[in-house]
């Protein structure tokens, strides 16, 4: 990619929805997301004319010189589909079942379309494990690079047919989210079945008006997202926030656009104003930073005050004793904990300089106090900026 790229992406910190957007058109790696929505017809059976469509709108982007990673929907939906099943299944291992007959479904359709237009494609399938392992996360980083160097296209969706509740990431727009980041992309795409985020449910609100842009994600903005639209999605314009809120404090920006209307993926990486932009308010953060959000089970959680919270969440600083109020669990040094404000809600996660004994001695105590309460000083910070995720 030309420096001036990574230069326009880098420096954001308060990009206008215009500056944002063209910078779009130099946009190299793009992950795109599509929902089952998009690629099903109510029956559930698969939307042929629609996944035909995005596939040569993708091969077309590789063709211009863009690398292209697809996180598609879809499986449960094809194989309840393909099964003839009416309702969508209400236990986990019939959710199993359907996405095991629909994945291959899915996979035989991108195959032959991808193929039809002159791209191999590689099957991927991730759980939240695969991710939150930092051994698994690299080799994953690294299989999914070497398929781009190659000119392949990545076909990721979660391993629905293994991935038990604790090891799901549940939703495809948060694997999104963690799949840009893992390959550190220019953009994300989530096409799905309206133009964008609106001020309410469109389908329920016919005056809904589309949000051109979305500099933050405040609860006002939560507040307008509902569930799934369709019967064989899941988490509706809720979970998309949420992959808007992964994917931007990674400083990669996020357009929700329609996956029913053709052209919207190429109209994006023009810079016209289609669906709805996140701007990132980030830096790009580095990969090992993305990783704590990933999900790595944190093994304690710092509590801090009202203080912490404006230093870590406004002023970018790292999390010093004297912001600790409370220490829960017992971990070690090096451990990932939660930091979490006096309401409990976590703000960020990050890599403990202290173990929870240690913290809990030097808790709201100076920096300099350090030293003659513990007999040892070996830093100043409990998580230093440089291992801490900013989550809110
Ligand atoms: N404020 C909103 N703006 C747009 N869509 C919304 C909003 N609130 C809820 N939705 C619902 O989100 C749905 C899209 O999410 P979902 O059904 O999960 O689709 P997909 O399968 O594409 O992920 C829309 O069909 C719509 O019903
Ligand atoms: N992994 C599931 C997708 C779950 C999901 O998030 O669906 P959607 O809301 O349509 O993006 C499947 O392939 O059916």
């Amino acid at each position: 990619m030309p420096a001036c790229n990574r230069v326009i992406f880098e420096r954001v910190t308060a990009l206008t929805e215009r500056e944002c957007r063209e910078a779009l058109q130099q946009a190299r790696r793009l992950v795109v997301k599509v929902g089952t929505s998009t690629l099903t017809h109510k029956t559930g059976k698969l939307n042929l004319e629609r996944m035909e469509r995005l596939v040569r709108e993708l091969v077309d982007q590789v063709n211009a010189g863009r690398q292209v990673v697809l996180v598609t929907s879809g499986a449960v939906g094809a194989g309840m589909g393909r099964l003839g099943l009416k309702e969508k299944p209400r236990t986990l291992p019939e959710k199993q079942a359907a996405a095991a007959v629909g994945q291959g479904l899915l996979m035989h359709m991108y195959e032959k379309f991808f193929s039809d237009y002159g791209l191999l494609v590689a099957q991927v399938l991730l759980t939240r494990d695969d991710l939150a392992d930092r051994r698994r996360y690299l080799n994953s980083r690294h299989t999914l690079a070497t398929l781009l160097h190659l000119g392949v296209v990545p076909v990721v969706n979660e391993n629905d047919t293994v991935a038990v509740d604790e090891i799901r990431v549940g939703d495809n727009d948060t694997l999104s989210a963690l799949v840009a980041g893992l390959v550190d992309a220019d953009i994300l795409i989530l096409l799905t079945d309206t133009g964008g985020l609106f001020t309410a449910n469109p389908c329920n609100h016919k005056d809904a008006s589309l949000l051109h842009c979305v500099t933050e994600i405040t609860p006002e903005i939560e507040a307008l997202a509902g569930g799934a639209g369709s019967t064989w999605s899941t988490g509706g314009m809720a979970t998309k926030l949420q992959a808007a809120r992964l994917a931007t404090s990674f400083g990669i920006p996020v357009v929700i656009t329609s996956g029913l209307e053709g052209g919207r993926i190429s109209a994006v990486l023009r810079g016209e104003e289609v669906g709805t932009i996140f701007i990132p308010r980030e830096h790009r953060t580095h990969t090992r930073k993305r990783w704590l959000a990933y999900g790595p089970a944190a093994q304690g959680q710092v509590q801090v005050d009202g203080g912490a919270v404006r230093a870590i969440c406004q002023g970018g600083k790292s999390l010093l004793p004297g912001g600790v109020v409370a220490v829960y669990g017992d971990f070690d040094q090096g451990a990932i904990i939660s930091i979490i404000d006096p309401d409990g809600k976590e703000i960020a996660r990050g890599m403990s300089n202290y173990a929870a004994a240690a913290i809990r001695r030097i808790q709201g105590r100076k920096t300099k106090e350090i030293v003659e309460i513990l007999g040892y000083k070996d830093y100043d910070e409990i998580v230093h900026r440089d291992n801490m995720i900013v989550l809110v």
